[in-house]
């Protein structure tokens, strides 16, 4: 297991020791405003508990793995009071599924399949009390989501395709990190790793996690975590937990696909060249048995590692 790695430094030098090493870091000490000593409970249900605010869409999942591949959650929504008042406790009297259903709520935008989210526009009440931190002028931000969750729930294993700036305001969590070279050891459907328990994996059904290489850290309030782009992510929360994170374009804009709102779409390049991998595979289909599929797919998967990947 690697620790990632803890600094202090100011965003200059950030940006000129660290930043081009793509590694992740614990960011401490950087200036956030007051949000971490003001954000209680009380205080979000008193900004934000107006009759008139928009009631929030929340995962409500009974188990601690929320898992987005066989779907275990269900998105139900609440007036932004109740979300607050369930997501501060162990065991519900009111719930969805189950007393011990945890709560995760990931900001959308103002029009969620559009729009991506932007904290400082849609929640003026808490916008003055964080100071977002800015490492890249403005047209680099693509958008800055508010994270509340329940204690002992963890968010899937997963990466993003922009830069990212995690920001913890209340409550401790703990990350784990895999580098983008292990996305062969995770077991991927799509954006997603399949391995669900990344503590006590089942080895007998995937073997090669165990040689995914685990970047590990913990999160207190006034922390900031920089994860780069295509790092994959998992996230254990111990308490009730409030983030706001920033994800930044660090690619020149053809690299991103503008119908994007969650900032989680392959490049536009990527998107062609999968569509043309699934008219592949439907020529290798047509074979006439398994043992010349299995031989066709060996050259093809041949070519792809003769002209891309990387040695390790
Ligand atoms: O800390 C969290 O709630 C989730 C972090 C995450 O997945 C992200 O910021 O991209
Ligand atoms: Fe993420």
């Amino acid at each position: 297991m690697n620790k990632v790695q803890v600094t202090e430094c100011s965003k200059e030098n950030f940006l000129s020791c660290f930043y081009a090493s793509r590694e992740p870091y614990v960011l401490k000490g950087l200036d956030i405003g007051p949000a971490p000593d003001l954000w209680t409970g009380e205080y979000l249900m008193d900004k934000l508990g107006q009759d008139d605010k928009e009631p929030v869409r929340v995962h409500v999942c009974p188990h601690r793995h929320m898992d987005f591949i066989n779907k275990n959650f269900l998105y139900r929504t609440l007036p932004f009071k109740d979300f607050i008042k369930r997501a501060q406790l162990n065991r519900q009297t009111e719930f969805f599924i189950s007393s011990d259903e945890r709560y995760y709520l990931r900001a959308l935008g103002g029009d969620p399949r559009k729009e991506p989210a932007d904290f400082i526009r849609q929640y003026p009440e808490l916008a003055g009390d964080l100071k977002l931190p800015m490492f890249f002028g403005p047209e680099k931000v693509f958008s800055s989501v508010l994270r509340i969750s329940s204690p002992d729930a963890q968010l899937w294993t997963h990466y993003d395709v922009m830069d990212n700036f995690l920001v913890q305001i209340k409550g401790k969590k703990r990350v784990v990190l895999f580098h983008p070279r292990d996305a062969l050891n995770l077991y991927l459907v799509g954006d997603k790793s399949s391995v669900l328990d990344i503590d006590a994996p089942d080895l007998t059904k995937y073997p090669l996690f165990d040689k995914a290489e685990r970047y590990e850290c913990y999160l207190y309030p006034g922390d900031v975590l920089f994860i780069p782009s295509l790092w994959f992510h998992n996230v254990l929360m111990y308490d009730f937990s409030v983030a706001v994170n920033v994800f930044w374009k660090h690619l020149e804009a053809q690299f991103y696909d503008a119908k994007d709102p969650y900032g989680n779409k392959d490049p536009p390049q990527v998107q062609r060249a999968l569509q043309t991998l699934d008219r592949a595979m439907k020529h290798l289909e047509e074979l006439p048995n398994d043992f010349y599929k299995d031989f066709y797919a060996k050259c093809m998967i041949n070519r792809l590692q003769s002209k891309f990947i990387l040695q390790q």
